[in-house]
């Protein structure tokens, strides 16, 4: 297998915060008392920040308010966010502070002038689009209830029922995704993905690829940027074009050899989900005949994003990690097993 691409395109905004030493100076109107904690206040139970008209994510401010200094935890949700935004504009590097202002003034401009060309998929009626069991399972909204619908033809690799035939149509000459990750992707990932980022997913990329004779063929070997991928074929006919996966991988193990039990070859079904972790390597064989046509969101967390950064030890979700966790104890075990038995002066089998 060659070597691992990572597909890339615009990048989220990082997240900004910087908790080093003890603490980090504020304003300079702002006194010594002034400064973050050290370690969050896991008691606190932060406000809600989502539905603001905020440049950064709604959970980047959730989290950093563990880390205010205790006196500040009971002012208003209104103060705590201006006093919070203050600390990210004051570390985020000049060119992220200007990407994020561009953006938010380009998403106004598309709210303010796009024409939906099918209105009714902005509502989104959702037993107009999804399949009855899907929806049953989001509505319940439990372990055993997603587990129902899904099959997991290779470990971390889920597949459902999604689409209703109709909704694929839509989708293909349109797209509203905002609503697909928060209220019906967000709840999936929380149970499936959680150790990747699954339950904070806050921003995503979605677009729609498209392979036949006159398109693209297929495509190489890759991790996507994301924490979680939904795939969902939308149609039409084809052969071929299976997608082929070989395990999930952190960056300094993406090109280590795929073990047996990793490797599932699967072929798409239109109105048919696939999800999985962004960084299980994944790959799609060449579409022979027909027309096929895939819808991809790419579902991120600005939260484990920010978290992966402090990370120093292994990794719980890459399969090579827990490998070399997994020989590590076998070794220490064996180890402390031979000396016991020197101590005891029985021989060493
Ligand atoms: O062709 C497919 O279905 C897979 C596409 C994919 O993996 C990607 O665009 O990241
Ligand atoms: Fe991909």
């Amino acid at each position: 297998m060659s070597e691992v691409a990572k597909k890339e395109t615009q990048q989220p905004t990082p997240p900004t915060s910087d908790r080093k030493g003890n603490g980090v100076a504020m304003s300079q109107s702002m006194t010594t008392m002034h400064r973050l904690r050290l370690n969050p206040n896991t008691e606190h139970k932060p406000e809600n920040y989502e539905g603001l008209q905020l440049e950064f994510s709604p959970l980047l401010f959730s989290s950093l308010e563990r880390y205010l200094p205790p006196p500040m935890l009971s002012l208003s949700r209104d103060s705590k966010l201006h006093y919070m935004r203050d600390i990210i504009l004051r570390y985020s590097p000049e060119g992220e502070r200007t990407r994020a202002q561009r953006q938010r003034e380009y998403r106004q401009k598309i709210t303010t002038h796009y024409q939906p060309l099918h209105k009714e998929l902005y509502t989104m009626n959702a037993s107009n689009f999804f399949v009855p069991s899907f929806l049953k399972a989001i509505n319940e909204n439990k372990e055993e209830s997603f587990r129902r619908i899904m099959t997991e033809p290779s470990q971390g690799i889920f597949t459902f029922e999604m689409l209703q035939p109709h909704f694929c149509e839509l989708l293909l000459s349109e797209t509203m995704l905002d609503k697909l990750m928060e209220d019906f992707i967000r709840p999936i990932s929380k149970v499936f993905f959680s150790d990747v980022g699954g339950s904070t997913l806050d921003s995503h990329h979605g677009f729609v690829v498209e392979y036949g004779i006159d398109r693209d063929v297929e495509l190489g070997f890759h991790v996507d940027d994301s924490e979680v991928t939904l795939n969902v074929c939308l149609g039409k006919e084809f052969t071929g074009g299976d997608l082929f996966f070989r395990g999930v991988r952190c960056d300094k193990h993406v090109n280590t050899e795929t073990h047996k039990d990793e490797v599932l070859d699967y072929s798409h079904v239109p109105g048919r989900a696939v999800l999985h972790c962004g960084r299980h390597r994944h790959g799609a064989r060449a579409t022979t005949t027909g027309n096929r046509v895939n819808l991809l969101l790419w579902c991120r967390s600005s939260v484990f994003r920010e978290l992966r950064k402090y990370q120093k030890d292994l990794s719980s979700w890459c399969g090579e990690c827990q490998r070399e966790k997994k020989e590590r104890q076998r070794v220490s075990i064996a180890t402390s097993k031979r000396e016991l038995l020197k101590k005891e002066g029985k021989a060493v089998t």
